[in-house]
């Protein structure tokens, strides 16, 4: 049978954005060798990388390739040079902020789960991550990172919140379906004893509520919600917020997983899906072939389901638990025999080929 071609953009951006998609990459080498499909990539630019080569964080045929392809794999974008200039004109962020609006990419989905092997040495206590499995629905496309801003002269500085019920009800949408598959329950995460913004989104969310008989939703204020997820993080199964929340609340919750280097997402929308972990471009570890592979690896991952390849993604899924349980991880959650980015990225390939035993 001839094999099916799925044609991928792959964004590497800045820091260890390349390092972290090279090994995606290497795992999905390892798929298609074991099933009937082909990975066919464009490399587009984004982030400072881009700024450097065109002026642009986001050029126009990096817009056009990743409009074109099956999916869209980002690694991450970012600079300190961009980072402590509070004058730069251009930032490399823009260019992600961009991409999401030019795909319509409005829902960010965000899974929080724990891994056995990663139990023990996660600074929550053990009994506290039994069972929790949850996922965070991040609105994507609006809000304070979109509203109108600026500078008043040289003291006083503005970034509006904005949101229309129709931007509120097409995630919520998304929300509630998910949650019918999991465990019929819905946080709708928030600040409404304060925002206007927030009480809309509330409003929005108890009446939709009203098509879905079967999830009971809660309603959380977001400093609560910060408390909720490392103190009692097993009560949550479909969390729904708004983009800054979001943001927050996904890298606090990290700390359930281990590591900011374990957590993958999926970016919905309107056209192409994008996936990316949800860590930055930690320069720091740039060049060094330290950081953990794993977030991106599961991202592609939450691709393979994408693209309806769920046996691929399973299989992705079982060689990064493996690994992780024969001990075979990067620094960030193996202090005591770290290996490599690369070694992990080989290693979880390996595993899926079969060619080593877990
Ligand atoms: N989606 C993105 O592209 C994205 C996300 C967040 C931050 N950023 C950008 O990245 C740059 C650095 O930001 P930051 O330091 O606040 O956040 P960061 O996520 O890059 O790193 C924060 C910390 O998390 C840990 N970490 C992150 N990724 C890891 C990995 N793969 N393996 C092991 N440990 C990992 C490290 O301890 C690191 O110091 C900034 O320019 C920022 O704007 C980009
Ligand atoms: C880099 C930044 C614009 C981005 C965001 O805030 O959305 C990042 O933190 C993320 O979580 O993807
Ligand atoms: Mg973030």
């Amino acid at each position: 049978m001839a094999k099916s071609t799925k044609n991928i953009t792959v964004l590497p951006g800045d820091g260890i954005g390349p390092e972290i998609v090279s090994e995606a990459q290497k795992v999905l080498a390892a798929v298609a060798g074991k099933y009937d499909v082909e990975f066919n990539y464009t490399e587009g630019l984004i982030g400072a990388v881009a700024i450097d080569a065109t002026g642009s964080a986001l050029p126009e045929d990096t817009i056009a390739a990743c409009q074109s392809a099956d999916a869209v794999i980002l690694g991450a974008v970012g600079d300190p040079r961009f980072d402590n200039d509070p004058k730069a004109k251009v930032r490399p962020e823009q260019g992600l902020l961009a991409i999401r609006k030019a795909l319509g990419l409005f829902c960010n989905i965000r899974p929080i789960r724990t891994f056995d092997a990663l139990l023990d040495q996660a600074p929550i206590k053990a009994d506290r991550l039994q069972g929790v499995d949850f996922v965070i629905y991040r609105e994507l496309t609006g809000g304070i990172y979109f509203g109108e801003k600026g500078t008043i002269g040289e003291d006083k500085a503005f970034d509006n919140c904005v949101y229309e019920r129709s931007e509120i009800e097409r995630i919520a949408h998304l929300a509630f379906e998910a949650a019918t598959k999991r465990c019929n329950k819905l946080t709708l995460v928030d600040k409404a004893n304060v925002l206007e913004t927030s009480r809309l989104w509330r409003k929005v969310v108890q009446e939709l509520s009203a098509q879905y008989p079967s999830v009971e939703v809660d309603y959380l204020f977001v400093d609560n919600a910060a408390m909720q997820v490392i103190l009692n993080p097993a009560q949550f199964d479909v969390v729904l917020t708004e983009n800054m929340f979001g943001d927050i609340i996904s890298d606090e919750a990290s700390i359930i997983s281990g590591s900011l280097g374990m957590l993958p997402s999926a970016s919905v929308g309107t056209g192409s899906s994008l996936f990316e972990p949800i860590h930055g471009s930690y320069p720091q570890a740039a060049g060094k072939n330290i950081a953990n592979p794993m977030a991106t690896i599961l991202s592609v991952a939450m691709m393979l389901d994408h693209l309806d390849l769920p046996e691929a993604a399973k299989d992705v899924r079982k060689a990064v638990d493996d690994a992780l349980n024969s001990g075979f991880a990067t620094i960030d959650v193996n202090k005591d025999e770290p290996q490599s980015t690369s070694a992990v990225g080989d290693r979880i390939a390996d595993l899926i080929s079969a060619e080593v035993s877990a």
